[in-house]
């Protein structure tokens, strides 16, 4: 399996493993349990106002911490259910090398689409955030110029899912892939994309 410091293009020191510090991968958890626990929950309103009370404490406690962009922990830990980013639901990779991934995640209420079925938007967000970790790795940088996504049955939450990722081609600077998102033995995604390598000086 490739590690993050073998992906080209990206100074290494911005990918993260745990080297010890703090609990980051703990507090992450934590947040992605408020996320699915606050967008799940009817409380009464005693509760609402000490929650509110709560988290605008929470807020204070880590604002003055705030970094830019190359200091930031978040989206860097790779070793770290969705990079330890809470937007990016919690994948985790059972394979990844240069031509192919297998993850597998569970999303919770907060990525609740209607009845039942994720939100349709998460799931170019699962595409893009596997494939171009795929797109990337033993290569130099590319970024997403299309990502094509069709949805083929409901995406179930509170379910396991399975994403593969495979590269089909590559021909100069374009990186052709494909994606799948399936639930047991029912597809319920799948989709290709181009990356296009950054050249020198592109953002
Ligand atoms: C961000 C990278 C992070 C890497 C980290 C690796 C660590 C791994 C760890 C953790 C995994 C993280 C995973 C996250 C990944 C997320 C990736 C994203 O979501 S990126 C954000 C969304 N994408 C954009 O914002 C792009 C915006 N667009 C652009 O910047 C440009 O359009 C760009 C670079 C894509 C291409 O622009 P040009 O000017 O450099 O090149 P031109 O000449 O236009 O295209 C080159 C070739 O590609 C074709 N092409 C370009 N766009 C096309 C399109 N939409 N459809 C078809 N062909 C297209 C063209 O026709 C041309 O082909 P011909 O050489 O002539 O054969």
């Amino acid at each position: 399996m490739s590690e993050p410091g073998n992906i080209g293009g990206f100074r290494p020191r911005r990918y993260r493993t745990d080297g010890g510090g703090p609990d980051f991968g703990r507090m992450i958890e934590a947040l992605r349990r408020i996320q699915d626990g606050i967008t799940a929950a009817d409380a009464p309103e005693g509760v609402v106002t000490e929650v509110a009370d709560m988290l605008e404490k929470v807020a204070a406690a880590v604002e003055p911490y705030e970094v830019d962009e190359e200091g930031m922990i978040a989206g860097r830990r790779v070793d770290l259910p969705g990079r330890g980013q809470a937007l990016i639901p919690p994948l985790e990779y059972d394979e990844w090398d240069e031509d192919h991934v297998v993850a597998r995640c569970s999303m919770g209420r907060f990525y609740l689409g209607a009845n039942g079925a994720a939100h349709g938007g998460v799931i170019p967000l699962v595409f893009d955030e596997v494939l171009g970790r795929l797109a990337n790795t033993g290569r130099p940088v590319s970024r997403t110029a299309y990502l094509h996504v069709n949805f083929r049955a409901i995406t179930p939450i509170d379910a396991p899912l399975r994403v593969t990722g495979t590269v089909v081609r590559i021909e100069g600077r374009k990186r052709f892939l494909t994606a799948a998102l399936h639930h047991g033995d029912t597809l319920c995604a799948d989709g290709d994309a181009l990356f296009v390598a950054l050249n020198p000086g592109q953002p």
